[in-house]
């Protein structure tokens, strides 16, 4: 077992950041938590780190209690969202910091200490920046250096904090396959922290979803992204047509329309729901046909890359629909701005309304 929490809690004053998580992380996993700014994403990692001491709970780390141990002797290497790596050091300097520093009976030879750093920053492909100051460096590469130097003692764990979010899209984007091969190489066990639902799919084995210092969900980016647990989960992973209506009779209301209510909600009282509906698990057609009898006027079209955004008026519904279509249909059915539509639900989940969102 990499890491196992167990019970975790943490208040600021009477502010409860974490509430009791529980937790175990597999040896070699690399994990997303995941979760809107405020929820206790830092506040976890930072406890695990040592940085932060919880109230109460225990941090196991590959067999060991580490609850108390003060951070030097957890052995987790940290990359921070800002880059921390020493301005007056260059890049080799900064890598090689964290072995130099080692108390005597530990610390490598100082031709040891070369091949790593050496293997690291080939690792992370910087090799041709060993000279560098850190000024001299774009952010994407300052990150990568800070990612040598974490890795630079073994530790057991490396836990990264947002450590992508001050970059540009593009260069996130590729910092992100880059890691998620590196990891692949490296097999270090992983805690990666981020507010951002397609980072966490695109690079996780699984995600942990956190609101309000609870875990809401755990699973692989499919199970997760799949089969939500709850209507906080759906909302918080992509984009999703949300609609307030009401389970009644084993059916759900939605606007003027209806749908069956699934199983655990047939012989439920009447309730309010949450019906959930991802955009692209929408049909369009310009023809009316069994199951299809929502009608609706195009009122947005958008260009999302390979996709079409549509935005629809329902009659019924007091919010407009959220639509992605494939290029080609929207080329095949030659949709514009004003055109009456048939809009499908393939897939739908409701929920009952005891949540709040
Ligand atoms: N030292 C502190 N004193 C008081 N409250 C704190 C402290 N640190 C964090 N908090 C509060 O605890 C909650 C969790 O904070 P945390 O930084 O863990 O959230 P987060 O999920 O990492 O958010 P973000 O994505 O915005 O960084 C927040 O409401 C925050 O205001």
């Amino acid at each position: 077992m990499g890491i196992e929490l167990q019970n975790i809690t943490k208040k600021f004053t009477d502010y409860t950041a974490l509430d009791n998580i529980s937790l175990n992380i597999a040896s070699g996993e690399l994990i997303a938590l995941l979760g809107p700014s405020g929820c206790g994403k830092t506040t976890l990692l930072r406890i695990i780190a040592g940085l932060e001491s919880a109230d109460s709970g225990k941090i196991i780390l590959e067999g060991k209690d580490t609850t108390n141990l003060p951070p030097r002797e957890k052995n987790v290497g940290f990359v921070f969202q800002h880059y921390a790596l020493f301005r007056r050091l260059n890049v080799y300097e900064n890598v090689a910091f964290g072995l130099k520093v080692l108390p005597r009976s530990k610390r490598p030879s100082k031709s040891e200490i070369k091949d790593r750093v050496e293997h690291l920053l080939k690792l992370v492909q910087m090799e041709w920046a060993l000279k560098r100051y850190p000024s001299q460096l774009s952010g994407g590469q300052r990150q990568r250096v800070a990612l040598a130097r974490a890795l630079a003692v073994n530790p057991r764990v490396l836990l990264l904090d947002e450590p992508f979010s001050a970059l540009d899209a593009k260069v996130r984007q590729e910092l992100r396959r880059w890691l998620r091969k590196l990891h692949d190489e490296i097999h270090v066990t992983s805690i990666f922290v981020t507010h951002d639902q397609e980072e966490a799919l695109e690079l996780a084995d699984r995600i942990v979803v956190i609101n309000k210092g609870k875990i809401e969900q755990q699973g692989t980016p499919q199970e997760v992204y799949d089969h939500p647990a709850n209507a906080f989960v759906y909302n918080f992973l992509g984009n999703v047509n949300v609609f307030h209506g009401r389970v009644h009779e084993g059916m759900v209301t939605l606007g003027g329309h209806s749908v069956d209510a699934p199983d655990e909600l047939k012989n439920s009282a009447e309730k309010t729901s949450q019906t959930f509906v991802r955009p692209h698990e929408i049909g369009i057609s310009k023809i009316r046909s069994e199951g299809n009898d929502l009608e609706g006027t195009i009122r947005e079209i958008r260009l999302l890359g390979g996709q079409i955004g549509l935005n629809i008026e329902c009659e019924g519904f007091d919010q407009p629909i959220d639509a992605e279509i494939p290029r080609e249909l929207y080329l095949n059915l030659q949709l514009k701005k004003g055109d009456r539509v048939f809009v499908t639900f393939n897939k739908v989940k409701v929920f009952a309304c005891d949540y709040e969102i």
